[in-house]
């Protein structure tokens, strides 16, 4: 699956999600421009990059600040002759926030919470899709990846965090609207429980979460590595139908069933929209789950009135 002379850009790339991207993507033979605001991580990811022989720039770019962001889009401008392929909006800001106010309600919370989880995650990746969608849009070929998460859908964590997950769908959704007509897809995709570095920190390493219950544990425990996103993107941008996704909410879990990829350690992925997963989530049927087979699942339209609010 090459990628080899795309270029790319994956904001917060010194950690998580963002990094495990960014292997991937330049794994497949893209150039791939990483943001993140301090250059020490940046460069750590980029070295990463290097040794698994792929090509990537460390940008110092802060997702809150307009300035950063115009001129890392001048820069690929001037240097890649206006070309970007691919845009990963993935930068975020929250999780300490989430972790430091589990289990409080809004009320209880300082406001500025919206702030942190939203300014760089919902505000940033506006930004950044105006920028590089003026490039796609030139050249008429794009794909916008904008990272989001079940919290969408139904209330997880906090209400900022529900809110801008709801808006980053929108977001994907309504830009598709605009970019079809120019050759550009946006798509918002969301991963499973993911095992990156502040899940560790504040799930793995601990007994019981704070304000969770085990059942959170267990599902980052059985969770997604940081690199399962990236896999899923670089089969995505290959893929020919490409175009008839635009708009939509994609999870890995679909990616890696259409594209029959595992996670990078082996491990198949979870679809949290199986029976037997969700079996495993009532207690008094939970028995049932080992015997049912995993190609039954939720029908789409079953979540799409799960999540109506007519
Ligand atoms: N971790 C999970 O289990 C999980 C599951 C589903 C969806 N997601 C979503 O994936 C996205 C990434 O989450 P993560 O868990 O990898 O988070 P993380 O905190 O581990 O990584 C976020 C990255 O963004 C960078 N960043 C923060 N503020 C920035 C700013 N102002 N400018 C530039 N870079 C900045 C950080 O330095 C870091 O590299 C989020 O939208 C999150 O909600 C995470």
């Amino acid at each position: 699956m090459s990628l080899s002379g795309w270029v790319c850009v994956v904001t917060g790339a010194s950690r998580g999600i963002g990094r495990g991207i960014a292997l991937q993507l330049s794994e497949a033979g893209a150039t791939v421009y990483i943001t993140g605001r301090q250059e020490k991580t940046l460069k750590q990811t980029a070295a990463e990059v290097n040794e698994r022989g792929g090509r990537c720039v460390p940008v110092v770019c802060d997702s809150t600040k307009n300035e950063d962001i115009e001129d890392l889009f001048e820069r690929i401008k001037r240097e890649q002759n206006g070309r970007l392929d691919i845009l990963v909006n993935n930068a975020y800001a929250g999780v300490h926030a989430i972790f430091d106010n589990m289990g409080k309600k809004f009320w209880e919370t300082d406001p500025s919470i919206w702030d942190d989880i939203n300014d760089t995650g919902l505000r940033g990746h506006y930004f950044f899709s105006v920028y590089a969608s003026r490039l796609m849009v030139a050249q008429g070929w794009g794909l916008i990846v904008t990272i989001s998460s079940m919290g969408g859908m139904r209330y997880i964590f906090n209400v900022p965090y529900g809110v801008g997950k709801a808006a980053c769908d929108r977001l994907a959704a309504d830009m598709a609207v605009e970019l079809k007509s120019r050759g550009v897809t946006s798509v918002s995709l969301w991963p499973g429980a993911v095992q990156t570095e502040l899940i560790s920190e504040f799930i793995l390493q601990k007994d019981v979460p704070q304000g969770a219950d085990s059942k959170v544990k267990d599902a980052f425990a059985n969770g997604e590595t940081t690199e399962l996103s990236g896999r899923c993107i670089v089969n995505l941008a290959k893929d020919k139908s490409l175009m008839s996704m635009t708009g939509k909410v994609i999870m890995t879990s679909d990616l890696a069933r259409r594209y029959g990829i595992k996670d990078v350690d082996g491990r198949s992925v979870t679809d949290y929209t199986s029976l037997k997963f969700l079996l495993t989530q009532v207690p008094y049927l939970s028995w049932l789950s080992p015997v049912v087979p995993s190609f039954i699942r939720v029908p789409r339209f079953v979540l799409t009135l799960a999540c109506s609010r007519f």
